[in-house]
């Protein structure tokens, strides 16, 4: 039985990669993770240990082995293609370390385009209201190629909690970021994750960022297939 309070639970999750010559390349073994409401986790760890994979593997983008994911208490990622996307895009936010904001469209627009999965009616407002909160009410007609890179992040930050997630999965966000402007990503994440009422899971190599953190996770430790190697 899953706690009431725990968000998001792993149990044996494990996942390996096929290949080229059919071989299997095990990447994850995870006996036990469990993410709370409001919760601020750093995931850490070498290049290539797993990092994204998990990301993806709690996002319902790859699917796992074997193992259990309960999200909120439902196992999406058993549901059919379109369940599954339906849900992620209900209570998961992603923030991809290259932004990934569509170029042809303003910030305003890339944030409306975060509504599209979801069925319900496109809330502008309610854009508008997140692009201010990240500190970018006087960009919101800026097309990407005109914005600063950490503005386009502040921007896929909003988009990412456009739908009101119940969690933000944040892979190496300050990581095409200058390091004079990597600590005002990091606040402004914090705190718009405290005032959006998110939990938030990010992936960072940099110790500047994960020293800011009490709940600092190193994958090699809870990855048995690291542990192993
Ligand atoms: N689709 C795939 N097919 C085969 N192997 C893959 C695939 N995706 C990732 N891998 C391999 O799985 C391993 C883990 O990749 P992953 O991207 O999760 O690592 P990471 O810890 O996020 O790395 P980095 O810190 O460099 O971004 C790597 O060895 C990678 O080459």
């Amino acid at each position: 039985m899953s706690d009431k309070k725990t968000l998001v639970e792993l149990k044996n999750v494990q996942k390996a990669y096929r290949e080229p010559n059919g071989d299997l390349l095990p990447i994850l073994d995870i006996e036990h993770l469990a993410i709370s409401p409001g919760d601020q986790i750093v995931i850490r760890g070498r290049s290539g240990c797993g990092k994204t994979t998990l990301l993806h593997a709690i996002a319902g983008l790859t699917p796992i082995d074997s193992g259990s994911i309960m999200f909120a208490g439902v196992r999406f990622h058993e549901l059919a293609e379109a369940g599954r996307d339906r849900f992620r895009a209900h209570h998961i936010g992603y923030v991809f370390q290259t932004f990934n904001l569509l170029p042809a469209f303003t910030a305003l627009e890339n944030v409306m385009l975060g509504m599209t999965f979801t069925g319900r009616p496109k809330d502008r407002s309610r854009a508008i209201a997140l692009l201010e909160e990240v500190g970018l009410g006087h960009r919101m007609h800026h097309k990407p190629s005109s914005m600063s890179v950490g503005e386009q992040q502040r921007t896929a930050v909003a988009r990412a909690l456009v739908n009101k997630p119940k969690l933000l999965l944040a892979d190496e966000p300050t990581a095409n970021i200058d390091p004079g402007h990597q600590q005002q990503v990091v606040d402004m994440l914090r705190e718009v994750c405290v005032q959006e009422q998110v939990a938030m899971l990010m992936v960072t190599h940099s110790p500047e960022v994960s020293d800011q953190f009490d709940h600092v996770i190193a994958l090699e430790e809870l990855n048995r297939v690291v542990r192993a190697a």
